[in-house]
Order: structure tokens, then sequence, then C-alpha cells
């Protein structure tokens, strides 16, 4: 079974951190505590209560009198009890929300790096499987543990004083139990975990047959993807079984000793009574003391089995909690400016993760003020790695990306990200409406703003065209648009913004004469006020371009205009020749495959 790799370091006493996400509803655990234990005092007196009024009625006297207090008492009894279940089920309840609130603070926030090496489905489970795990641990599991622990302390300390000697015994047996429980529990944590991974796996399979849903059917591929799935639900099954095996045991274990403790105890101490040295009425006591006893330790043991299945479930959320966040701060605090953005990346070195190999080596390039750049050069050479760093999705591994002068790492998050649009290469919608999708970089867009970008992207066609204008759903429960239409929304969203800085990676999928005509118009237009950095795959938008930036295997190996790169440097010549975009470029064969 394929395991997720989180961890970074192993997560730190998960019984602290349960006790840290309840102890915020202290209050609350008490009160449901105290009311669930009076409600079960009141289960004792009932039986008091029964003998009154059969007293009552053998004395001939009025029965209606000690009824309706055997009634009251049931009441409220009742109402106690259910309050009690109540307050402590809401507490449950808070507690899983506060850890959701938290997870998803974090899982939004994770760095796009940490993202990489994850699975988004096994992500999702954490937050709705394992939270929900939480939910009764963290209360009755808690006050069970913290009740039961009362009651047993206190009948020892009752035995103590009876018999020190058959306490011993007593303590003998319980000291059996509890290296049992050491065996058997941190078994039930572990195979808890493991069948949660399998649901996390589970999710993660999902996802994946979903993100490429079409291509799945397409191959056929639907029988080994189910298969894949099976054996996901199957090791949860069987991870499931070992849990309720391990559980089954536990509490057999824990009777079996009291009743074992119970004979023990009753040889004992009938011999100590038959010598002498002890009254048949202590023996009597501790007998009776050791049957309460009974409840006190199955209820404990219980609570320590349903305990590692929360303590699992910590391990499980603590993991998204080691994980690498965001920083939002940063040094500068300069006032902006409205100017088009300038932009410096000197010396830049960058690998994804410390165990793979650099994609930049020393990239170095400058565009500052209105314009278009265009970054042109073979697939896979560090286009869009160059994007990803001026949105600080990564960190450099040396050199810097200068926005303004000011290293991106002093910029302040959110106010970095501020500056600039950036369209994706595959423009994703984000499910919602037009109109949703557009203004999430912008909410405080006015309608005017939003019909003029939605002119400057050429999208009236399409507002004109969907049921509900702007406020039509698109993504998955909407309307499905077209790769162009997406990459004109992602423009549109981009423009909203007002961005000093516009980046935007050109779509390698061809796209008609007409959307390839609006793309370019946008561009040039944004261009005429902003900074804008295209990746270029079409050799219409590099000879529109004021600079272009040649890049190969990590490296700026020419910048100029066209014309005088077309002069000067062989592979943009090569470049423009296979037309950037090599599928329909059969006059120069050995440009395919190095463009994409
Ligand atoms: N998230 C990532 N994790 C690890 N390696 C990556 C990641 N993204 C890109 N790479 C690798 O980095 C190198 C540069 O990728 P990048 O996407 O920057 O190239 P590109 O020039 O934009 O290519 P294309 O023109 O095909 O879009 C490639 O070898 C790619 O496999």
């Amino acid at each position: 079974m394929e395991h997720v790799a989180l961890l970074r370091q192993a997560p730190k006493a998960p019984l602290r951190r349960l006790w840290e996400y309840a102890r915020v509803h202290w209050r609350m655990l008490v009160l449901g505590g105290v009311l669930t234990f009076l409600g079960g005092i009141t289960g004792l007196a009932q039986p008091l209560m029964a003998k009154y009024v059969i007293d009552a009625l053998g004395e001939g006297g009025s029965v209606s009198g000690p009824i309706l207090a055997l009634l009251a008492v049931v009441l409220l009894g009742a109402v106690i009890g259910a309050l009690g279940a109540f307050v402590l089920e809401r507490t449950g309840q808070s507690v899983v929300l506060g850890v959701r609130r938290n997870l998803v603070g974090r899982l939004v926030r994770l760095r796009v790096g940490e993202l990489d090496r994850l699975k988004p489905g096994d992500l999702v489970s954490r937050l709705t499987a394992d939270t929900t795990l939480l939910r009764s641990v963290a209360t009755s599991g808690i006050t069970n543990l913290f009740t039961s622990t009362v009651l047993l302390v206190g009948a020892i300390v009752i035995m103590a004083f009876l018999s020190p000697v058959l306490l011993l015994i007593t303590l003998g047996m319980i000291l059996v139990v509890g290296v049992l429980m050491g065996v058997i529990l941190p078994r039930i944590g572990r195979a808890t975990q493991a069948a949660q991974a399998s649901l996390g796996e589970m999710g993660s399979l999902l996802e994946r047959i979903f993100g490429a849903f079409r291509t799945v059917k397409a191959s056929s591929a639907e029988r080994a993807e189910i298969e894949r799935l099976d054996t996901a639900a199957v090791e949860s099954w069987r991870k499931g079984v070992a849990v309720a095996g391990w559980t089954a045991l536990s509490g057999t274990l824990a009777s079996l000793t009291v009743n074992v403790s119970f004979l023990v105890v009753l040889g004992v101490g009938g011999g100590m009574v038959a010598a002498g040295t002890m009254n048949v009425s202590t023996l009597i006591a501790f007998l009776l003391l050791l049957f309460y006893l009974m409840e006190p330790i199955i209820t404990l043991v219980n609570s320590a089995t349903e305990l590692q299945t929360g303590l699992a479930a910590v391990r499980r959320i603590d993991e998204v909690a080691d994980l690498d966040q965001e920083n939002p701060e940063g040094n500068r605090t300069e006032p902006l400016s409205a100017r088009p953005a300038e932009l410096s990346l000197t010396d830049v070195t960058f690998r994804y993760h410390p165990d793979l190999p650099l994609v930049h080596h020393g990239v170095g390039f400058e565009a500052s003020g209105a314009g278009l750049t265009a970054l042109v050069g073979p697939s896979g050479s560090g286009k869009t790695t160059v994007f990803s760093l001026i949105e600080r999705f990564y960190d450099t591994t040396s050199g810097s990306v200068r926005l303004d002068g000011t290293d991106v790492r002093d910029w302040p998050l959110e106010a970095l990200r501020a500056q600039i649009g950036y369209v994706e290469q595959d423009a994703p919608v984000l499910d919602g409406t037009l109109r949703a999708n557009l203004t999430m970089a912008a909410p405080h867009a006015t309608e005017a703003e939003l019909q003029e970008v939605v002119r400057t992207a050429r999208l009236t066609d399409l507002v004109e065209r969907l049921p509900d204008g702007l406020d039509s759903a698109i993504g998955h429960r909407g309307v499905t648009i077209s790769g162009g239409e997406r990459q004109r929304v992602a423009i549109a969203r981009a423009l909203l913004r007002r961005p000093r800085l516009l980046l935007m990676d050109e779509a390698t999928s061809q796209l008609d004469a007409a959307n390839e005509g609006a793309l370019k118009a946008v561009m040039l237009e944004a261009a005429r006020s902003t900074n804008v950095i295209v990746v270029a795959h079409r050799l219409s938008t590099v000879t529109s371009a004021d600079r272009i930036v040649v890049m190969e295997t990590g490296t700026v190996r020419a910048v100029g205009t066209h014309a005088e790169l077309v002069d000067g440097d062989d592979l943009y010549r090569d470049l423009a020749a296979g037309q950037l975009l090599t599928p329909e470029t059969p006059e120069t064969p050995e440009a395919v495959g190095t463009t994409s």
C-alpha cells in the first residue's frame, strides 16, 4: 500500500495536542461531565425510591406521594442525562469545528512546493474523515477517562483501608491489565492510522481519476482504476477488522481480569477469614468494592481504546500542521507606486526540491516599465518557472528576483501578488459564476470596471451567449467554456486586478486565428500601460514584443528584438523558423520536439 510521505518530523505528543483542542471548551466539558454524572446518580436513586414505594404499599399508606416523587426523579434524571449528552455532543462538534477551521487555514496557505509532493485527495480526507474521529474522543472520551480514573483511585484508597494485602492482589491484577493494554493500545492506534491512510488513498485515487476522467474512459482504464480503489478499500477494511479484534480483546481482558481478581481475593480473603486475620464483613465490603470497580475499569479500558482512534486522527491532522506555510509578512513598508513595475532577475539558480537537479543555472534579465517582454526557449528550459519565482510560489535557491528594486522575499506576500496579474498556461476556471471567476482577484471591482475588462478581453460575445450573462455558472456544474474562452476569462481576471506587472503563460495548444488575434490585441493593449511578460509560443506574439529573452536549459542565452535575434542567435532563428510552436512546421523538422 502506498502511503503519502507527509512527515517532516515525528509528531509531538498527540495526547497533549488532543487536550489542546479540547481545552478551549473545558467549561462545557465540565458541565457535560457533571450533568452526565448527575443523570447517573438519579439512576442510583431510583431503586431506593422504588423501595419506599413498596414499603408504603406494605404499610397500607398512600402511594401517590412516593410514586409522584419517583416520577419526578425519573423525569429529572432523563432530562439531566439528555442535557449532559447534548452538551458533550455539542462540545464534540465544537472541537471538530475548531480543528477544521485551523486545518482549512493551513491547507489553503500551504506553500505550492508542498502541494507538488502531496496528494490533494488525501489532504481532503484529513479535513473531513479524520476530524470527524475527534468528535467523541475529545469529549466523552476525555470525561470518561477522567471520571473513571477518579472512581478507580477512590475505590483503591478505600481498599487500602480495608485490607492492604487484598489491595496488593487487586493492584497486581490491575497491573496485568495495564501491561496488556500497553501492548494492545499502540496496535489499535497504528491500525486506525493505517485505516485512515487507506481512506486518504481512496480519496487521492478518486481525485486522480476525476482529474483525468475523459482520458481514463478513452483509455478504457476503468477496470484497472476500480481495482486500485478496491485495494485501498480492502486495506481500510483489513485495518478496521484488526481494530475490532484488538478492541474486543481489550474489553474481554478487562472484565476477565476483574473476575479473576474477584476469585483470587475470595480465595485469599476466605483463607484470611478462616485464619482469623480478617472479618467476614471486611471481606464482603472488599468484594463489593471489586464489583464496583468493574465498571470504571471497563470504561477506562474502552475510553483508552477509543482514545487511540482519536490520537491516530490527531497524528494525521498534525502532519498537516507541520507542512510549510506561506509567510505573509515582509520588510517592505514603502507606499506602492502606480507606475508599471520594474522587474529584475539576477543570477537566479533554482531547484524544485533538494533531491532534484537545478532548473535555473543563473538566470538574469531586466524588464522595466510598460511594454511587452517575451520569454522564449525550448520546452523545459525554465520559462514558466521564472513566473513561479516572481509570484513567489517558490523561493530561489540563490540569486534574487526584485520587484521595484525590492527582493520579492522582502515584500509582504499579499502586497507582492497584488501588483501582479497572472494568467496560467491552462487558465483554469473555478466552479462558480463567470462574475465570481472574474472578481476573485479583485472583489471590490465596480460594475463599470467589470464591463470594461469584459470588453477588453473580448468576452462580450460569451457573456451574451450565456443564459444568465455574467451570473451564469461555469466550470464543473455549469456551462463548459472553450480553451480560448478560458484563456480570455483568465486575462480579464488578471486585468481586473489592475496589475503593474502582467504575467501571461501562452496556451501551447493551437487557438484558432480569431482567438489568437483577440488574445494578441488584448496583450498589446495591456502592454501600452503596464509591464507585460509573456511566455511566448507563437511567432505573432514575439514579433510584437519590445524585448525577447531567449532561454535554454535554465540560462538566458540572448536578449534582443526579433530582428536582432534572427540575425544574431542560432537557437532563436531555429525557433522562429519553426514558428516557435512546432506541430504545424513541417518545413523545419529539426525544431520538432524542442519547443512546446
Ligand atoms: N513543480 C515541479 N516540480 C519539479 N519539477 C518541475 C516542476 N515544474 C517544472 N519542473 C521541471 O522544471 C523544468 C522547467 O520547467 P518549466 O515549466 O519552467 O519549463 P518551460 O520552459 O516553461 O516549459 P514549457 O515550454 O514546456 O511550458 C522542467 O524540466 C520541468 O520538468
